[in-house]
């Protein structure tokens, strides 16, 4: 088979995904309402603007360009669905904790109703939310009946910007202010958001504190490109001879752009360029060129960093000099799939040297690729990493339940191939 053409020129990629259902769901407690440009193309925000219109909020969608405004009172919500998404699941359960008189059941699709609830569920019941589910209110489907929260402190188990958002999203209609306090910084677009529409927000180190607000200002602003889907561009084109490639208007904010400095360290030929903010967010110009990538160590001081890209990284380790170890990332194991284990799996098949480890992989650089068949899992960043993987095998790489890769980058495949000829 012919080997994949270099990557070159300029790509943008869809709007960020994280952001695209925080702004979807501040939308919702807002009569003003916010309109953005460079709403995320994939399944997983759509789930969410189904659940808000079947709150009955007003949610408009023109291509990329969504509204979303506060209707009146939150309908009774009946079954809100989050299909694939656990932010979804998660954001929504914290907003809908906290809203009298709204009863509603959130449920999602299989990979969503085998992950963990009670990392939402149990702060939020400290603040006095009445929540039920499934095995004691661990799993999905869960039932929600809205009600006036206390305020409170919570300090979280783990770094999560799930667990965290879902806890200030209910602190907005709490009866006195929430903090949540993580032990390493996520993910901080909510409270970017926040501040960016003038919520009154409280940041010191690791806590954060909201205040309640029952009517949200709103706002207009364009979403920037999503780090993580521009990552699987990144890793491709350090990979592939010849290549450099500019990524376009992507979000740079320094909690989601950890994959570039691990990159970095294993000797990624790259320049970032600043261009100029959206909605808070720092955005710029990723421009990689292909690189003679080394092994490098992560460990769980980063992993919140880079949790989405972790797969992707194994994928560059495979082909770096030298034996790359990554720990401290259990979390990957409740995702949309295992992903310690797809991911060791797949990498196995195509001759990859993988030692999977409870929370990570021991990996040896430098064995060649072969083609053959593997497992996606049904989840769409471990599709997208075995297609980077692909790339560089000398025989053809099959991997089946393709279509998940929609859930985040609908037109990704179909570009790769554009592009490499692959
Ligand atoms: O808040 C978010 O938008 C997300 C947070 C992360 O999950 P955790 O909060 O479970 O770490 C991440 O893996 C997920 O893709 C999106
Ligand atoms: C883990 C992810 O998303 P979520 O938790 O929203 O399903 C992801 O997109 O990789």
């Amino acid at each position: 088979m012919s080997r994949a053409e270099p990557l070159r020129g300029t790509i943008t990629v869809p709007g960020d995904k994280s952001i695209s259902h925080r702004a979807a769901l501040v939308g919702a407690l807002s009569r003003e309402g916010i309109e953005v440009d460079h709403f995320s193309n994939g399944a997983d925000c759509a789930s969410t603007l189904d659940c808000l219109r079947r709150l009955g909020v007003a949610v408009e969608r023109e291509g990329d360009r969504v509204r979303v405004r506060r209707n009146g009172p939150l309908a009774e919500g009946g079954l809100l669905d989050a299909g694939n998404s656990g932010t979804t699941a998660r954001l929504l359960c914290g907003l809908l904790s906290g809203i009298p008189g709204v009863f509603s059941v959130i449920t999602g699709d299989a990979s969503l109703r085998r992950r963990p609830m009670s990392r939402v569920v149990d702060p939020l019941r400290t603040l006095g939310a009445r929540i039920d589910g499934c095995d004691g209110g661990t799993k999905l489907p869960l039932s929600v009946r809205g009600t006036r929260l206390t305020g409170g402190l919570y300090t979280l188990p783990m770094a999560s910007a799930q667990v965290k958002s879902a806890l200030l999203l209910a602190g907005l209609s709490a009866q006195g202010s929430v903090t949540v306090v993580e032990p390493r910084r996520s993910r901080d677009h909510t409270e970017i958001m926040l501040d960016y529409l003038g919520v009154p927000l409280k940041r010191e180190g690791e806590a954060v504190a909201v205040f309640p607000c029952d009517d949200l200002p709103g706002g207009r602003w364009t979403l920037p490109g999503d780090f993580s889907s521009a990552a699987f561009w990144i890793v491709a084109a350090s990979l592939l001879a010849g290549s450099d490639l500019s990524i376009e208007g992507v979000n740079l904010n320094p909690t989601r752009t950890g994959l570039l400095a691990v990159l970095e360290r294993m000797g990624l030929d790259c320049d970032v360029l600043p261009g100029n903010p959206s909605g808070g967010e720092p955005t710029g110009t990723v421009t990689v060129r292909s690189s003679s990538l080394k092994a490098t160590a992560v460990d769980g001081t980063e992993i919140p960093l880079l949790v989405d890209e972790l797969p992707l990284l194994a994928v560059a380790a495979t082909q770096a000099r030298g034996v790359t170890e990554v720990r401290g990332a259990a979390e990957l194991r409740v995702k949309e799939s295992d992903r310690i284990a797809a991911m060791a799996e797949g990498l196995s098949a195509l001759g990859a040297a993988v030692e999977e480890r409870p929370d990570g992989w021991v990996i040896e650089g430098g064995h060649p690729l072969k083609g053959g068949a593997v497992s996606s899992r049904g989840d769409h960043r471990v599709a997208m990493a075995l297609a980077v993987a692909g790339l560089v095998a000398e025989g053809e790489v099959l991997i089946d339940d393709v279509d998940c890769v929609a859930i985040s980058y609908p037109g990704f495949l179909d570009e790769l191939r554009r592009r490499t000829g692959r």
